[in-house]
This record gives C-alpha cells, sequence and structure tokens, in this order.
C-alpha cells in the first residue's frame, strides 16, 4: 500500500488520515477535496531544521511557497521556525496576511515589477534575490528613492542540466533564470553590486531545478561556484557570508521513484561545501535552502468522486473523476505520474485495469494511465496520492470550474483552509457589456 504519514485503513475498509475517516471528510467537505495531513508537514520541516542543527551548520530552511502557498499554510512555516521564499507580489500578500515576518521572506522572480519591489521594500522584507541586471537597475533605483536599504543574493546560473523533466530545469546555461556563472555576467552583476550604497551583497543563490532524485547536480553547482568565489576573493575581496543552494529535492510519487532520503540531501551537500571551503580556504557560508515539494508533496492527498465510464474495447477502460487538470496540471504539463486507491474500499482486490480522466474538456485532460482498481462505479471515492505540492497552487478555473477546498488535518480534527470557489466567485471579476445579468 503506498501510504503516507498518518495514513491508515480503518475498520470500515476506509483511508483515514490524520485519524479522520476521508469517507466522512468528503462527505462534509465534497469533492473534488485536498486534504493535507498537517503532523507530517511539521515532520518534514523539523526534519531539514534537525539535520542542520546535527551538522552544526548556520543555516535557514525557507519553504517554497509556489508549491502551496494559502494563510494557513504560511501561519505554519512560521509556528515551525522556517523561513519562506516568495517569488511574486501574491505570494508575498499572502506571507503579509499571515502575519509572516518579513524579516524571514525571502523574495525570487525572473520579472519583478516596480509595484512588486516597492511593496518588497517597503515591508522589508530580509532578503531580494536578484534575478537580472534589469532588477539590480531598477531596485537600486527604488532603494534611492524610498531612502531603503536592502540586503540581496544573487541568482546564478552555474550551467548544469539536473536529471528531471525539461520544464523544471533551471540551472543550465539555456535558461530563463539568473546571471551566467562562467560567462562573465555573475562577476559584473557582483561589482555593480558591491559598488551600490544601497544594497548589501549577502552572497549568491542557485536553484537547478526540481524533483532531482539525487546530490550530484547540487555538488557539481557547489563546485562550480566554489571556483568562482574563489576567484572573486582574489580579485574583489569579497567573501559572500550566505549561500543557497534552493530546492528541487525529489519525493515519491509512485512505486518506481527512488529519491534520497531529504536529511541525505543536506548531509551531502553540506560535506561538499564544507570541502570546497577548505580547499580554497574560505570563510564556511551560512547554507540557504529552500524546499517546497519535499515539504509539502506527500502530506497531501486529492479525493475525488467517481462518474462515469467509458469502455473501449481491447484497448482502456476510462473512469472518470468530478475534477482533474483544473486542480492538478501536472501529468498534462509534465506527464507526472500518480498512484491511487479507492478510499472507500482500500482493501478490496484490483479487478481491472482503467484510466482515471478528469472532466475537463480536452483529451490530454487525464490524471493517471493504467492503474489497477477494484471496479469503480459512480459513487466511489478515489484518493490521489502526493498532490500536496504545485496541485492547488497551479489549480486553475478551465471551463469556469470552481477551484476545489482545502482541508487540514491535525491529531483527528479538520480544518478548512481554504473554501469552495463557487460559482458567484468565478462570476466576482466579470462585467457585462449591457446591464441585463442574471443573478
Ligand atoms: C528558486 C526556486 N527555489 C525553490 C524551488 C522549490 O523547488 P521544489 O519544490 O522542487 O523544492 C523552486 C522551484 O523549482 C525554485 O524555482
Ligand atoms: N511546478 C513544478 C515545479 C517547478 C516549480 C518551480 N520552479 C512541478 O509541479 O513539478
Amino acid at each position: 500500500m503506498f501510504f503516507h504519514g498518518t495514513m491508515k485503513v480503518n475498520e470500515k475498509g476506509h483511508l483515514e488520515i490524520g485519524g479522520m475517516d476521508t469517507v466522512d471528510l468528503a462527505g462534509q467537505f465534497g469533492t473534488p477535496l485536498y486534504v493535507y495531513d498537517v503532523a507530517l508537514i511539521r515532520e518534514r520541516a523539523r526534519g531539514f531544521k534537525q539535520t542542520f542543527d546535527k551538522l552544526g551548520i548556520k543555516a535557514q530552511v525557507a519553504y517554497a511557497s509556489k508549491a502551496f502557498s494559502t494563510v494557513a499554510m504560511v501561519q505554519l512555516v512560521d509556528e515551525e521556525g522556517l523561513s519562506l521564499d516568495v517569488v511574486s507580489g501574491g505570494e508575498l500578500y499572502t506571507a503579509l496576511a499571515a502575519d509572516f515576518p518579513p524579516e524571514r521572506i525571502h523574495f525570487h522572480g525572473n520579472n519583478k515589477s516596480r509595484e512588486e519591489l516597492e511593496m518588497a521594500l517597503k515591508n522589508q522584507v530580509g532578503c531580494i534575490v536578484v534575478d537580472n541586471f534589469y532588477e539590480l537597475e531598477l531596485l537600486e533605483e527604488i532603494c534611492e528613492s524610498l531612502a531603503a536599504r536592502t540586503k540581496i543574493l544573487l541568482r546564478v546560473t552555474p550551467g548544469i542540466e539536473a536529471h528531471t523533466h525539461d520544464y523544471i530545469l533551471t540551472g543550465q546555461e539555456d535558461s530563463k533564470f539568473g546571471f551566467d556563472l562562467q560567462n562573465g555576467q555573475a562577476e559584473t552583476a557582483l561589482q555593480k553590486a558591491l559598488n551600490s550604497s544601497w544594497i548589501e551583497t549577502l552572497g549568491l543563490h542557485c536553484h537547478i531545478g526540481s524533483q532531482i532524485f539525487d546530490t550530484t547536480g547540487f555538488i557539481l553547482a557547489a563546485k562550480k561556484i566554489f571556483e568562482k568565489m574563489a576567484e572573486w576573493k582574489e580579485k574583489h575581496a569579497y567573501e559572500p557570508i550566505v549561500l543557497n543552494l534552493g530546492g528541487g529535492f525529489g519525493i515519491r510519487y509512485t512505486e518506481d521513484d527512488d529519491p534520497i532520503h531529504a536529511s541525505q540531501y543536506v548531509e551531502e551537500i553540506i560535506g561538499e561545501v564544507k570541502k570546497q571551503a577548505e580547499h580554497y580556504s574560505m570563510k564556511m557560508p551560512e547554507i540557504w535552502i529552500e524546499p517546497g515539494r519535499s515539504l509539502v508533496g506527500d502530506a497531501g492527498t486529492t479525493l475525488y468522486q467517481t462518474g462515469s465510464r467509458k469502455e473501449v474495447p481491447n484497448v482502456r477502460n476510462y473512469l472518470a473523476v468530478d475534477g482533474g487538470m483544473s486542480d492538478n496540471i501536472r501529468p498534462a504539463l509534465y506527464q507526472a505520474k500518480y498512484e491511487a486507491v479507492l478510499a472507500n474500499r482500500v482493501l478490496d482486490k484490483p479487478e481491472e485495469t482503467v484510466s482515471i480522466a478528469g472532466k475537463c474538456c480536452e483529451s490530454g485532460d487525464m490524471l493517471i494511465w493504467d492503474l489497477p482498481l477494484p471496479k469503480a462505479g459512480d459513487q466511489d471515492l478515489l484518493a490521489v496520492f502526493c498532490t500536496g505540492a504545485y496541485g492547488y497552487s497551479m489549480a486553475n478555473n478551465y471551463n469556469r470550474i470552481p477551484r476545489p477546498p482545502v482541508v487540514f488535518i491535525e491529531n483527528g480534527e479538520a480544518k478548512l483552509v481554504v473554501k469552495r470557489e463557487t460559482y458567484e466567485d468565478i462570476l466576482r471579476l466579470d462585467l457585462p457589456i449591457n446591464e441585463k445579468i442574471k443573478n
């Protein structure tokens, strides 16, 4: 059984999460429904922090809120004492609304607008991760106009192809993110930043991609970065105090995925950084990381009601659910794979192989291909595992489908943290071209 965290099967043969029967949750909150196992998120957060503590390394673990950002999630991150990576005015606004301490916010983005940068500076976020020359100049200008100083990291692209899906690679030379480390861009950016009286350059940032299963790419990135840092120490008498190595630690979506343990990523990366620092006789920088998926991915489960079926004789059986690419676009976008069970009949033996179709008007709206399942009718409950990262956060209103609610489960209690969207919500921003509009 592909279970995570507090999941178990109860005496009725139903899937339970955090001591709550998922059939009852579906009854109470409706479907589709995102369910989060809060204890598992806390365990993952503490795991990262404890690994750094054990290694005696000064560190910041910043949750990459793009993976799943809501007020409640940001509050949970604060409770666990992590920092927060935001990548837009909207994520920053959510963090501020949740009363997250601004000094622990890191602001990312490859095209931050003037308004977003002003918002960050006025709210005194802890660090701005500068991505390009345009931003560096804009930031300098805004700092001057607001008479506000700021701390930054320079995002560098080390020229590394991590082993993952092309769309979630970010460290390669041909990438829209960051200053190229090899061709002199990063060094020019550093010189400009060091010349600014408004900007304090804490160090460098590098994120090589997402859903990565080992540390080869991180280690290579650390080597390349240190090589340059040593060069810059000589040339510019500059030594970074912070090295942010990003996120990207992979998780197990299916039995075929085989990532190393979160603590192993950290231990191996730190091992290399220490080695490099010693090799070049440089100070050990403070290490920051930005896990998103590995903090929330397997803590999230989506519950769907099953509905229509279509059989294509000798080819395939389709079973449709009441959601799809509007609540989980990852299969369509990255050919992402998931495991699922019938949450109301977990112990029933598989009787057929079905492909799980979403309800969007799109042939590519398939959630899972060829899943072994007991024969499901139109009243069964399908639980799709590991939907906690980039599910709700990438949800959309395609076909004007309202987005599902989010429920946090902890210690046998369910708390609604995002309400179900309504048809009224969908019309909220629409304006008529004439006055005829029905309620
Ligand atoms: C700059 C940056 N940091 C952190 C993350 C989080 O990545 P993940 O969710 O794979 O840990 C991302 C997304 O890939 C990112 O672009
Ligand atoms: N959204 C992607 C990850 C990339 C995120 C940020 N750079 C996913 O679902 O896997």
